[in-house]
């Protein structure tokens, strides 16, 4: 394994990136929560339970859903679920919301995203009690992270710090370039690049010279949603690079944002798509959950 912290420039002697395996450090932190969970319910506290809202029938959203389900059993998490057609009315799901806020037997609460078209989206998620938001999107939560004290975080972000964490490179003055700037990737990434005191470069559709930036960044994370925008070639040798993109090819299978097999051949470090971010986002709501409900029932 080549030395942590390092920052050798491998991309011209032929070798290859050092895989972060998402799945794997997503099972290690399920493991963590579920003995956490057991060491409670062993104290007579009873287990988390996180209620899971889907409203319509998007393919990929009901592939994400199943597989959090999946992970509360593996965590010792009770899942609740929700299920509604996308005729469902925004006024129905808020009383929904309003409910679960009420119950003392729910700890978190997780509306899956993105919703029908006739909902406001934000209006849900602000209606969501900001102790029970256990994907850290209301704007409680996210204010509290860019105030240097975050709560509940972010799960996507989140799950890209213990990423980097795992490689062992101290972030602190490192130049990174976070390429998209929506609300659940880009600028919750970019607060937590800042919270580990990186030097932070926002990159979205209208920024200029972007292959100049990203050849500079000493982290690349991309979250753009478009199959290889980032060329391998822009990656500067030795840097990581974290793609959180999760596109659907019309062959039917998945890749990312970063044009893997070349830039595997100049980075450090690299996620794969599969097996990257995207298992992270659902070990890091596992851990939310478990956070909540301690936060909940002290
Ligand atoms: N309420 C939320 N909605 C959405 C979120 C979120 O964090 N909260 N993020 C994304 C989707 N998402 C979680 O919900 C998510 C996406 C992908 C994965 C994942 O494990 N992907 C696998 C591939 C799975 C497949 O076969 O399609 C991988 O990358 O290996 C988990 C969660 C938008 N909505």
């Amino acid at each position: 394994m080549r030395e942590s912290g390092s920052f050798a420039p491998i991309g011209s002697t032929g070798m290859s990136a050092q895989l972060l395996d998402g799945k794997q450090i997503s099972t290690e932190i399920i493991g963590e929560v579920r003995s956490k969970v057991d060491f409670r319910v062993a104290n007579a506290f009873r287990a988390p339970a996180l209620a899971v809202v889907l409203v319509g029938d998007d393919p990929a959203s009901a592939v994400y859903v199943r597989n959090k389900k999946k992970a509360c059993e593996s965590a010792g998490i009770r899942s609740l679920s929700y299920e509604f057609p996308a005729s469902l009315s925004e006024d129905a799901l808020l009383d929904l919301v309003r409910s679960l806020n009420e119950d003392p037997a729910v700890d978190g609460i997780l509306v899956q995203l993105p919703l029908p078209s006739h909902m406001n989206a934000e209006r849900v998620i602000e209606t969501i009690n900001p102790l029970k938001d256990v994907d850290g999107f209301h704007p409680y939560n996210f204010g509290r992270l860019a105030l240097k004290m975050p709560l509940l975080r972010p799960c996507t972000p989140h799950g890209v710090m213990v990423m980097l964490e795992k490689t062992g490179v101290d972030l602190v003055g490192k130049d990174a370039v976070v390429i998209g700037a929506s609300n659940i990737v880009g600028r919750p990434a970019a607060l937590e690049l800042l919270l580990a005191r990186a030097t932070v470069t926002i990159c979205h559709s209208r920024t200029r010279d972007l292959a100049d930036k990203v050849r500079a960044a000493d982290v690349v994370v991309a979250g753009v949603g478009i199959p290889n925008f980032v060329q391998g070639d822009w990656i500067k040798p030795g840097a990581i690079v974290i793609d959180v993109g999760i596109n659907r090819q019309a062959d039917g299978k998945l890749c990312g944002d970063v044009q893997f097999d070349i830039a595997r051949t100049r980075a450090s470090w690299i996620t794969p798509v599969p097996g990257g971010v995207g298992p992270m986002t659902i070990a890091m709501l596992m851990r939310n959950t478990f956070d909540a409900s301690v936060n909940l029932n002290p």
